[in-house]
C-alpha cells in the first residue's frame, strides 16, 4: 500500500480549505528544516555537533534566558533561520535562542505569517542519545502592521494556524496541526520524506500514567501536593487506581507518549523561582503542544486556565504547564481551582 506523503497530504488540505499555498509551502520549508536536524542529530559524535556550545571569548555560550547552549541548540537554530529566509512566506521568526524577533532580511521576499520556534528541544538529552526535538507555532502577522516587532507575536495560543513538533527518536516524526485533527508523519530516510503514519490522532480519555519530575516536589505549591500525593496513594486513595510514572525531560519525546498512549505531561510552578510562573515557554512550548493537544481529544491547562486562552505579556513567557487525557488534565485542574476557592 503506498503510503501518503506530507506534500500530498498538504495539498489535499489546501484543497479542503484548510489552509491556503503560502501556509503549505511554509510547513514544507519547516519540515525540510527539521530533516536537516534529523541528520546532524543521527550523525552525533561523528560530527562536530555534540557538547557545549562556546563563545567568541572562549567561554560557554548562554542564550537570552540564562541557559548554557549545546551545539546542537545553536546549529538547529541557524537551519531554521536559513530555511525560513529563502522560504518567501514569513514576516518574522522568533526562538528561544533569540532574545527578539528576527524579522526576513530585506533583501528576501516577506510574507504574511509569524513563526516561533524552540529549535532543539530536551538539550539535556543531546550528549546522552534520548530522544530530542524541534517545536513550533504560526501565527498570523497583524494585518497593516508594518516592519514586524516582538509586539506582534502576542497573540494567544487559540490564533495559531498551525503547530507542530519533530521528534528525533528511534524514528523521526513530524506531528502537525493545522486545526484540523493532528496528524503523524514519520521520515522515510532512504526516500527522504515524510509519510502519513497516523491520521487523527486521539488521546484516551483517562489514564493511569503521569510524567513529572518529581524531584521538585518539595517547591509545589499545596493543591499540586496534594494532587500527586493522591495518585501515589494508587488503588486505596481516593482516586481509586494505581498510576505508573514516566520521565524522558524532552518535552516533545513526554508529549508524544501520551498522544500515542494517554497520560498526563506536568511542570508546575514551583517556589524555587517564585516570579517565574513555570519554567517551560509559553509561546513555543505549552502554545504548540496545547494545540496539538487539544486537536487530538486532549486537554491543556496551567493548573487553572485553558492554556490556549492566555494572552502572551512577552515572547519569553513561561507557564505552568497540564496537558494530555482529559479527565486526567480536569482532574488536576480542580485541585487547584478547589484549593483557590477555599482561600
Ligand atoms: O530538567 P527538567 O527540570 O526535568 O526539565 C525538563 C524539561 O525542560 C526542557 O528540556 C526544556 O526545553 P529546552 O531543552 O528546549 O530548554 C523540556 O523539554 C523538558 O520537559
Ligand atoms: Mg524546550
Ligand atoms: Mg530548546
Amino acid at each position: 500500500m503506498s503510503r501518503m506523503s506530507l506534500t500530498r497530504f498538504l495539498i489535499e488540505a489546501q484543497r479542503e480549505g484548510h489552509i491556503n499555498p503560502q501556509l503549505r509551502l511554509l510547513i514544507e520549508v519547516v519540515a525540510r528544516a527539521c530533516k536537516r536536524i534529523s541528520v546532524a542529530v543521527g550523525k552525533g559524535a561523528l560530527s562536530d555537533v555534540l557538547g557545549d556550545a562556546v563563545s567568541g571569548a572562549g567561554a560557554s555560550s548562554v542564550n537570552v534566558q540564562g541557559e548554557a547552549q549545546k551545539k546542537l541548540d545553536v546549529l538547529s537554530n541557524e537551519i531554521l533561520l536559513e530555511a525560513n529566509a529563502w522560504g518567501g512566506h514569513l514576516a518574522a521568526c522568533a526562538s528561544e535562542e533569540m532574545e527578539h524577533c528576527q524579522p526576513i532580511p530585506d533583501a528576501f521576499p516577506r510574507g504574511n505569517y509569524l513563526l516561533l520556534f524552540d529549535p532543539l528541544d530536551g538539550s539535556s538529552n543531546i550528549d546522552v542519545n534520548v530522544s530530542i526535538g524541534t517545536i513550533f507555532s504560526v501565527l498570523r502577522a497583524p494585518d497593516g502592521a508594518g516592519e514586524p516587532e516582538d509586539a506582534h507575536f502576542l497573540q494567544p495560543g487559540s490564533a495559531q494556524v498551525a503547530a507542530g513538533y519533530c521528534v528525533y527518536g528511534p524514528s523521526t516524526l513530524l506531528v502537525l496541526s493545522v486545526g484540523h485533527g493532528t496528524h503523524v508523519f514519520t521520515l522515510d530516510r532512504e526516500q527522504g520524506s515524510f509519510v502519513l503514519t497516523r491520521r487523527d490522532v486521539r488521546i484516551p480519555e483517562s489514564t493511569r500514567e503521569f510524567a513529572i519530575n518529581m524531584s521538585n516536589q518539595r517547591h509545589w505549591e499545596p493543591p499540586m501536593q496534594a494532587y500527586v500525593a493522591d495518585l501515589l496513594a494508587g488503588r486505596e486513595g481516593p482516586r481509586g487506581k494505581d498510576y505508573n510514572m514516566r520521565w524522558i525531560a524532552s518535552m516533545v519525546a513526554d508529549v508524544h507518549r501520551i498522544l500515542t498512549r494517554g497520560g498526563i505531561f506536568i511542570y508546575p510552578w514551583d517556589r524555587r523561582e517564585p516570579d517565574r510562573p513555570g519554567k517551560l515557554r509559553l509561546m513555543y512550548e505549552a502554545n504548540p503542544m496545547a494545540m496539538l493537544v487539544e486537536q487530538a481529544g486532549g486537554a491543556a491547562t496551567d493548573g487553572r486556565r485553558r492554556i490556549l486562552d492566555i494572552q502572551p505579556g512577552s515572547l519569553h513567557e513561561r507557564v505552568a504547564v497540564f496537558l494530555g487525557s482529559k479527565d486526567e488534565v480536569e482532574a488536576a485542574t480542580r485541585y487547584h481551582r478547589e484549593h483557590d476557592a477555599r482561600g
